[in-house]
């Protein structure tokens, strides 16, 4: 199960899932003649989340279902038709509106599949198309791709806290910013890595495992933690995890041994022990000795409590025995940041005769912040033991020179050659050829499985949170000068 069916918790159609200004300058498009000008924009991010080395690229397979959805309905319309500019006049002409209702999506996209470590001024989505439409998906695009890949990322850093066999459960649902943001914050999150998420939506929605214990409200209602923890355990003989933490946790710990005793009597045994107060480090391994001197070696300790992945690794340091973690706020809500800021940017246009391209950027007072023109494509050269060492970006729509050569965007006299027998792979697959879609995705699980491998490949130096390394990005060299004169083209030339 990948794509999200669009149905339940959204309108049939979504294509109102956008800015008013997109229609406002698709309107303009039409009434200029412009709307089928062939235009490039690249979907792309300028730095890491969380301070971090790297992101993992998410939200492909929400972004091709709602594309292959794209569509103005007659209620869309209906809508659109109603609005009014500031002299109550119609803002779309009912031409305009039928044009809209007659629009088949005819782009081609390019995108990065998820899961794949990326990093920043790479296009994680490259759409091709005529510009009215390329323009129509800016909004939708990055409100998917953005909020995917933010989350995706956070779990991916409290996978790498965990370490490869603890268990990691997302708890966040609660916490999230509303029903959608909880239910993307859970598909994200598996994707980036944790291993089962309490939310039952997601569950039903992608097929992500579903998992949980009890809350304090369970202990509360029976007065008696012992009697509680009994009672669980009826219910769910094989599958119960008690919350110990009510009262006095390690008064709980030995309930719930004294509970686990009677279960083995009966055949089965109790799976684990939650701690969700107090210093976690501590109880952890009191709370371990005393389940292995009782004979419950087996027994797991889960801990949650606000947990993110430096906390988590200042748990290890300190001799935690918590082997399963239960994130919720922290993740779900990527509470460090917000959002990850990226951008969706022009980069190519047909000229007006058809005869070629014009590239195009935008200018910023900041050079990383001013856009890549051309056509790109992400090249990502490996080590001879096939890990990323260097990606290159370059403009597909002009050939390459012999000798390569890779310049850092925001510092041009750092330099690098590459070795003509590198080894390399592009980035940027097709997903869409006109408006047909060319690639069956892989599932979500095949996509947590690639994201676990991605983030492994990369060298520790990246993947570590307190000032990881800079992995290079380079651009080509002839880009890298097409862009420079460009800026200077369009820079005024101020007086001294
Ligand atoms: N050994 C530890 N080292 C660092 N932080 C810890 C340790 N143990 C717990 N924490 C974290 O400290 C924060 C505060 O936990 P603590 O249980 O003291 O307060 P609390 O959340 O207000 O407790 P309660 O849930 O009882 O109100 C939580 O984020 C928790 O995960
Ligand atoms: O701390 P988080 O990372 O957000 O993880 C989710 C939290 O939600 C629950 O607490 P809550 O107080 O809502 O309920 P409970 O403790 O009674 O279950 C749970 O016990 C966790 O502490
Ligand atoms: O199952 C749990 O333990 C759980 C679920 C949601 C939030 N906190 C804990």
């Amino acid at each position: 199960m990948n794509p999200a069916p669009l149905s339940g918790l959204y309108a049939p159609s979504l294509a109102l899932v956008t800015d008013l200004y997109q229609l406002t300058m698709a309107y303009g498009y039409w009434q200029q003649g412009m709307q089928d000008r062939q235009a490039v924009f690249h979907l792309y991010f300028r730095r890491a989340p969380f301070q971090g080395g790297y992101a993992v690229a998410a939200g492909l397979a929400l972004a091709v279902n709602w594309l292959e959805n794209f569509r103005f309905s007659a209620e869309d319309l209906d809508y659109l038709a109603g609005l009014r500019g500031s002299k109550g006049t119609p803002l779309f002409p009912r031409e305009f509106l039928d044009y809209l209702r007659d629009l088949k999506f005819t782009c081609d996209i390019d995108a990065i599949a998820e899961g794949t470590v990326v990093f920043g001024n790479e296009p994680l989505i490259r759409v091709q198309g005529p510009l009215l439409q390329a323009q129509l998906l800016e909004t939708a695009l990055l409100t998917l791709v953005n909020f995917q890949t933010l989350i995706a990322t956070k779990a991916a850093r409290i996978r790498e806290a965990a370490g490869p066999t603890d268990q990691v459960l997302e708890f966040g649902l609660r916490r999230a910013q509303g029903f959608d943001g909880g239910l993307g914050a859970s598909r994200a999150a598996y994707l980036g890595g944790v291993d089962a998420t309490s939310n039952v939506l997601a569950g039903q929605r992608y097929g992500i495992p579903v998992r949980g214990t009890h809350a304090h409200s369970w202990v509360q209602a029976f007065g008696d933690e012992e009697k509680a923890f009994a009672a669980y355990a009826q219910a769910f003989p094989d599958d119960s995890v008690f919350l110990v933490d009510t009262y006095d946790t390690l008064e709980g710990v030995r309930h719930a041994i004294s509970v686990a005793r009677r279960m083995r009597a009966d055949g089965h045994e109790l799976g684990g022990i939650r701690l969700d107060s107090g210093d976690l480090a501590y109880l952890s391994r009191e709370a371990r000795a005393l389940l292995d001197e009782a004979g419950f070696p087996n027994t797991r300790i889960v801990a949650s409590n606000d947990l993110e992945e430096n906390l988590i690794l200042s748990l290890k340091s300190q001799g935690a025995r918590i082997d399963t973690w239960g994130v919720g706020t922290q993740l779900v809500t990527a509470y460090n940041q917000a959002a990850l800021g990226g951008v969706y940017k022009l980069a190519a246009l047909r000229k007006a005769d058809d005869s070629d391209w014009d590239f195009t950027l935008k200018l910023s007072e900041q050079l990383v912040k001013t856009s890549i023109p051309g056509i790109l494509q992400v090249r990502r050269y490996l080590t001879e033991y096939g890990k990323p060492r260097a990606d290159m970006l370059y403009n597909t729509a002009e050939p390459l020179p012999e000798n390569l050569t890779l310049v850092d965007p925001a510092d041009y006299t750092r330099r690098r050659a590459v070795r003509p027998e590198a080894q390399y792979k592009e980035l940027l697959e097709p997903i869409f050829r006109n408006g047909r879609r060319v690639l069956e995705l892989p599932t979500l699980p095949e996509s947590r499985a690639h994201a676990q491998r991605e983030v492994q490949s990369l060298d520790p130096s990246i993947r570590r949170f307190l000032n990881p390394h800079t992995y290079p990005v380079g651009l080509e060299l002839t880009l890298h000068d097409y862009r420079d004169q460009l800026i200077l083209e369009k820079r005024p030339l101020r007086p001294a």
